[in-house]
């Protein structure tokens, strides 16, 4: 299994505000890009890949909706507008949540009120956990461990204090070359990285 954990720290988990962000300031395109290029290959989806997405401008709880491929039904196609719209009704369901409560949202689709720092913990216990980071190793000389669990930033990096959390679940740091990239672009690299060694 691959997974993937786009932490943007600047998208409104607040649905309207989601909608209203593309383009402006929060860049919440970003999402929908991550989404297309993790989920879609031309005239399908790809097999055993899970997705999630950390939303953390919020008054409450970040929102983490996670979308798995294999269960998805019927999605409606891979265009910028049908993936925000995607989003922003899980932002809707996941109104009124508590921390740490989850629902789902559709077939493949479900959303969480957990942060970054308790999903990573969770995933760390089934996943090998990779971040991209340009002061990484150069990926054509890491060996990926069957579950791969890769960790992005949206436009704003990573906080600080998350280096060390994540050091203590064994994350290990992986370079892309020296351009800085999309994170939608490293996911399309990685992709191909792991398709190339199957
Ligand atoms: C647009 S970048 C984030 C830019 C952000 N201002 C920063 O300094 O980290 C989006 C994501 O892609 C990762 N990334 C971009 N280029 C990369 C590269 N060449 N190698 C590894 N990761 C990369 C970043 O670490 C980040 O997680």
């Amino acid at each position: 299994m691959r997974a993937f954990v786009l932490r943007a720290r600047a998208a409104p988990v607040d649905s309207k505000l989601f909608l209203a962000g593309i383009g402006q300031e929060a860049h919440t395109e970003i999402l929908a890009h991550v989404l297309m290029n993790t989920i879609f290959v031309a005239q399908s989806y790809r097999d055993d890949v899970v997705v999630y997405l950390v939303l953390e401008s919020t008054n409450d709880f970040s929102r983490t909706i996670c979308f798995t491929s294999n269960e998805l039904r019927n999605i409606g196609g891979f265009h910028e507008q049908n993936l925000t719209a995607k989003i922003a009704k899980a932002l809707d369901v996941s109104k009124g949540m508590s921390k740490e409560q989850s629902r789902d949202v559709e077939p493949g689709i479900n959303v969480r009120t957990v942060s970054f720092e308790k999903l990573v913990q969770e995933l760390a216990e089934d996943y090998q956990l990779y971040m991209l980071e340009k002061k990484g190793t150069p990926v054509r000389e890491v060996e990926f461990a069957h579950n791969a669990c890769f960790l992005l930033t949206d436009h704003i990096p990573m906080p600080k204090k998350s280096f060390n959390s994540l050091k203590r679940l064994g994350t290990q740091h992986i370079n892309l070359g020296p351009k800085m990239l999309f994170a939608s672009q490293c996911i399309v690299l990685i992709h191909n990285e792991l398709d190339m060694r199957q």
